[in-house]
């Protein structure tokens, strides 16, 4: 595949649907900027409020900036009473991903956006309310605790491995927890900020348009992909079983989710960043079978297929690792992403022309209305 990779056809697949000053995927050189900066030295050097910084607010902070940012985000962690209530109205069984989008969706009813000059501000509300919205709900309908969504953790990734685990997480955890959020932040024009643009191109609210992204999220060939990877990769016991498994869901011509991309040709920038996180965690908890599976349906994807692993693969056994619940891997995705969508919103409305593309039609042609009575 990777050879013979065409961008075009349907799908809108290789056409310019816009401008962006936010990333760039897949071009010559690194293969993922934002804002000119590659992921990979992000990941390996920046805090994840750093980034959500440049993203949102145009540059890389200064201390005195990043300090100040995160003393904000910090003070708006706690979620409206009105809000608890509905999440423990939402059952145990429901999709995390659902639960992300009613909270979003309510927050936007109790605190709304009357006016676009509040655009920061939400989304830095909604930045730091999301892990809580999250493990509330989970906490609640899981565990029948109703937590405090206020920590003393520095980050949001912290902030949000306390909230779920009811402790203060491990150095090596907030990290991984850091560079995942770095990895997801923003990648152009993926259906999911797509999304979000064409929300924002009708001049609507913030919440509106964000609420539209999760949903766009939560399918398994966006960002959904990563729960369905975990839930491939605990199905099998050994490396021997993977590949088997493996070449029969390709014989079968099943999707096999975390593989592939619609823009990169033969590797995702950010996959052997994740990878080698999860080789750490796997050494860290002594797994010998997870990360080993993962290696074999990886190599045997390549050799059957030329596909490669994206940036949901490695993402499934890192977080699995941490103690992480399969359930909440894309809801994890969307405290990340929130930062490249909310960007998207604001470098739309700064130049907004409503997208309203066209249809070829392929219908019948043009007929005679016929009165109920005579059909
Ligand atoms: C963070 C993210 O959102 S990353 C993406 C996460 N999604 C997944 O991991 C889901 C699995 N992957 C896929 O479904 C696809 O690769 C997508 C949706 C990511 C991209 O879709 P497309 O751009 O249509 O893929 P592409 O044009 O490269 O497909 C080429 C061929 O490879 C096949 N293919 C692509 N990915 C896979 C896969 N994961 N498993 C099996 N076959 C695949 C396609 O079916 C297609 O075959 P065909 O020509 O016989 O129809
Ligand atoms: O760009 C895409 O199509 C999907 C993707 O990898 C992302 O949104 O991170």
């Amino acid at each position: 595949m990777a050879e013979a990779k065409v961008l075009s056809g349907a799908g809108l697949r290789g056409q310019v649907a816009g401008q962006t000053a936010l990333s760039t995927v897949g071009q010559s050189g690194a293969g993922l900027t934002y804002r000119g900066y590659d992921v990979r030295d992000l990941a390996a050097d920046a805090q994840f409020e750093e980034v959500a910084y440049l993203l949102l607010y145009g540059e890389l902070p200064t201390k005195a900036q990043l300090a100040a940012y995160t003393e904000k985000l910090s003070k708006l962690r706690d979620l409206p009473q009105a809000l608890k209530e509905v999440l423990e109205r939402i059952p145990a069984d429901a999709h995390p991903m659902d639960v992300m989008r009613t909270g979003c969706s309510f927050l936007g009813n109790i605190e709304p956006e009357s006016d676009f000059s509040e655009q920061h501000d939400k989304t830095d509300r909604l930045l730091a309310a999301f892990p809580a919205i999250m493990c509330y709900w989970y906490r609640f309908s899981h565990d029948g605790k109703r937590i405090n969504c206020v920590t003393d953790e520095a980050c949001i990734g912290g902030h949000f491995l306390h909230l779920l685990h009811d402790k203060k997480p491990s150095e090596l955890h907030v990290k991984v927890m850091n560079v995942s959020l770095i990895l997801y932040a923003e990648h152009e024009f993926n259906a999911s900020t797509f999304t979000a643009r064409v929300c924002a191109s009708t001049l609507s609210d913030l919440y509106s348009c964000i609420t539209a992204a999760i949903g766009s999220l939560r399918g398994p060939l966006h960002g959904g992909a990563n729960e369905a990877a975990m839930e491939m990769i605990e199905r099998f016991s050994s490396p021997e079983e993977a590949v088997e498994g493996t070449l029969g869901m390709l014989a079968r011509k099943d999707k096999i989710m975390g593989f592939g991309h619609a823009i990169y040709k033969d590797n995702d920038p950010r996959n052997e960043v994740i990878k080698a996180w999860s080789k750490k965690l796997a050494d860290e908890v002594g797994d010998t079978v997870l990360f080993p599976v993962s290696e074999a349906i990886d190599k045997t994807m390549w050799e059957q297929k030329k596909l490669f692993p994206n940036a949901d693969f490695y993402h499934a056994s890192t977080y699995h690792f941490m103690g992480i619940p399969t359930k909440l891997f894309t809801p994890i995705f969307v405290c990340s992403r929130l930062t490249g969508w909310a960007a998207h919103v604001f470098e739309q409305r700064a130049n907004n022309r409503i997208i309203r593309p066209s249809a070829e039609y392929v219908g019948v042609e043009q007929r005679k209305f016929v009165p109920i009575e005579q059909r």
